[in-house]
């Protein structure tokens, strides 16, 4: 069973979910992408929803699909947000941002009654780190910013190369919201709580992708053999 069957498969879990009339954020990222597509066969077929996407991506597809759409000062509370990760572990806690969609994904999800997280079953670790963890930069003073996050990551324990992101042209990579990203490959976070607060100290710093304390399920797909095998975290 391939990676983009896995995604289908854990987006498949998550429709039921949405009900008739829901208040519903749209994540961002190949697997959230699954989930819009399936979403906008409900929503053709007579299901009432509006979304409040996490992206300008996001938005795009959700009205190629016919999704309504809100945005969050319109809509301020959701019933519902459905999105991915680039990791989870056994506490729920998760790495997000890979598709630079991190601070929006943030807000969306904690405007959120529940989140539920959509994911290939390769995304579920142990320790969180190894997908390199995305920090949200404003571009003034960013090399003052970098080294701030460099001894911030040191007083958390965590030891790696931090990395600007740059889009496929070679140019720094721009958020939605204007923002550079930095990459920090740390190999493993100890303690996510830890760094996260020294994150959120250092001027400069946007938003970082540790989602701590803020998903309530995670459904994950593994392949069994031609079938995929659905397994949840947390409760739905
Ligand atoms: O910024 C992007 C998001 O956090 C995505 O939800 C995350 O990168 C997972 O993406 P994918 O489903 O493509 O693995």
């Amino acid at each position: 069973m391939s990676a983009p069957d896995l995604k289908r498969a854990a987006a498949e879990r998550a429709i039921p979910l949405v009900e008739d009339g829901m208040r519903l954020g749209i994540g961002t990222g190949s697997t959230a992408a699954a989930f819009i597509a399936l979403l906008g066969e409900r929503v053709r077929a007579g299901l009432s929803v509006t979304g409040v996407p996490t992206s300008e991506a996001t938005r795009l597809a959700c009205e190629r699909e016919g999704i309504p759409l809100a945005t969050l000062e319109e809509l301020p509370e959701l019933d519902l947000t459905i999105d991915g990760a680039d990791e989870v572990d056994g506490n729920l806690r998760l790495i997000k941002g890979g598709g630079a969609a991190l601070l929006r994904e943030k807000i969306v999800a904690v405007a959120s009654r529940r989140m539920v997280v959509i994911a290939d079953a390769g995304k579920r670790v142990e320790t969180l780190g190894a997908f390199p963890l995305p920090v949200e930069v404003n571009l003034f003073g960013i090399g003052a910013t970098l080294r701030a996050v460099e001894a911030a990551v040191a007083q958390s324990g965590c030891a790696g190369e931090i990395v600007r992101r740059h889009d496929a042209s070679g140019a720094t990579l721009l958020t939605d919201g204007g923002h550079a990203i930095l990459d920090l490959r740390l190999g493993r976070i100890p303690d996510p709580e830890a760094l996260s607060a020294r994150l959120w100290a250092v001027p400069g710093v946007v938003e970082h992708g540790l989602f701590l304390g803020i998903a309530d399920a995670a459904i994950l797909a593994a392949a069994d053999g031609e079938a995929a095998a659905v397994s949840v975290l947390g409760r739905l």
